[in-house]
């Protein structure tokens, strides 16, 4: 008999105010993620097929070996000693953020794939646990921690080696598919990186119910990798002075 059950990860907006990479807030539009369990179908080495509507629905791999959803779930249940989902299942995604627009749709996805490995193979992972996942993968904490537990959030990462086989989500897409290549030509040896313990904390803030927020999303899209890249190294003190919380 076939079980079934849904995932909602809300979009988020991050680097709120003085905040940056601090600050996240949760966004009332979704990535859904609807699983469904038949032990009774053919099995595969995953055990997952991935059908996909929304967003980019064109653009985004179905293997689930590279796209970020189900090789975030794999990379959970791997360090879990699971290769491959439980019994064969059907993914089906259904996302409404937009990627690569500044609504946190890499974290959204990073978050689905913990929640979808966490329930498929009733691993009890806790909220922090969790975190330090989307933290291996995605590198920013602000959009993951807003989107794991929502609303307005406060957190930070420490520094983490995460070198080894884990997937990454901010990078280059081309980057990113030479480091899967590489990984896939590694597997012989398949070694999984744990996340370390405690690796980000997070703080929920009061946010006034008075305040609503409205997106304005560009028609084009930059990878989160670029934006980063176009940052200067330093800034000059009066301008991260003029950025300080002004109480009031
Ligand atoms: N729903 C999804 N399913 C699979 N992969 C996704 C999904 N959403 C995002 N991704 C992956 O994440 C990449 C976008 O990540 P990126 O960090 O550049 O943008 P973003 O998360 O939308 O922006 P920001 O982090 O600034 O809010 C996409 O190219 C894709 O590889
Ligand atoms: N704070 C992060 C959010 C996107 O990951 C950044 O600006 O890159």
């Amino acid at each position: 008999m076939s079980t079934s059950f849904t995932i909602n990860v809300p979009a988020t907006s991050a680097n709120i105010g003085p905040g940056f990479d601090v600050m996240g807030l949760s966004l009332s539009l979704y990535l859904t993620v609807k699983a469904r369990v038949d032990p009774q179908q053919p099995t595969t080495p995953t055990n997952i097929s991935l059908v996909y509507e929304g967003e980019n629905s064109s653009g985004l791999s179905l293997d689930p070996n590279t796209n970020l959803i189900t090789r975030t779930s794999l990379y959970v249940l791997a360090c879990s000693g699971h290769q491959g989902f439980p019994h064969p299942t059907t993914v089906a995604v259904n996302n409404r953020i937009p990627l690569g627009r500044g609504l946190g749709s890499s974290g959204a996805a990073v978050v689905a794939g913990v929640l979808l490995a966490n329930a498929i193979a009733s691993l009890n992972l806790s909220q922090q646990w969790m975190l330090d996942y989307c933290l291996m993968i995605e590198h920013h904490p602000d959009n993951v921690a807003a989107a794991l537990v929502g609303g307005f959030v406060a957190s930070y990462l420490i520094d983490v080696d995460r070198s080894g086989n884990i997937p990454e989500s901010e990078a280059d897409p081309a980057v990113v598919q030479q480091k899967q290549r590489e990984q896939m030509a590694a597997a012989a040896d398949d070694s999984v990186k744990l996340p370390p313990d405690n690796i980000g904390h997070f703080l929920r803030l009061e946010c006034s119910p008075k305040i609503k927020a409205i997106a304005i999303i560009p028609q084009f899209e930059l990878a989160t990798s670029k934006a980063r890249a176009a940052l200067p190294g330093t800034y000059k003190t009066q301008d991260v002075a003029a950025r300080r919380p002004i109480p009031g």
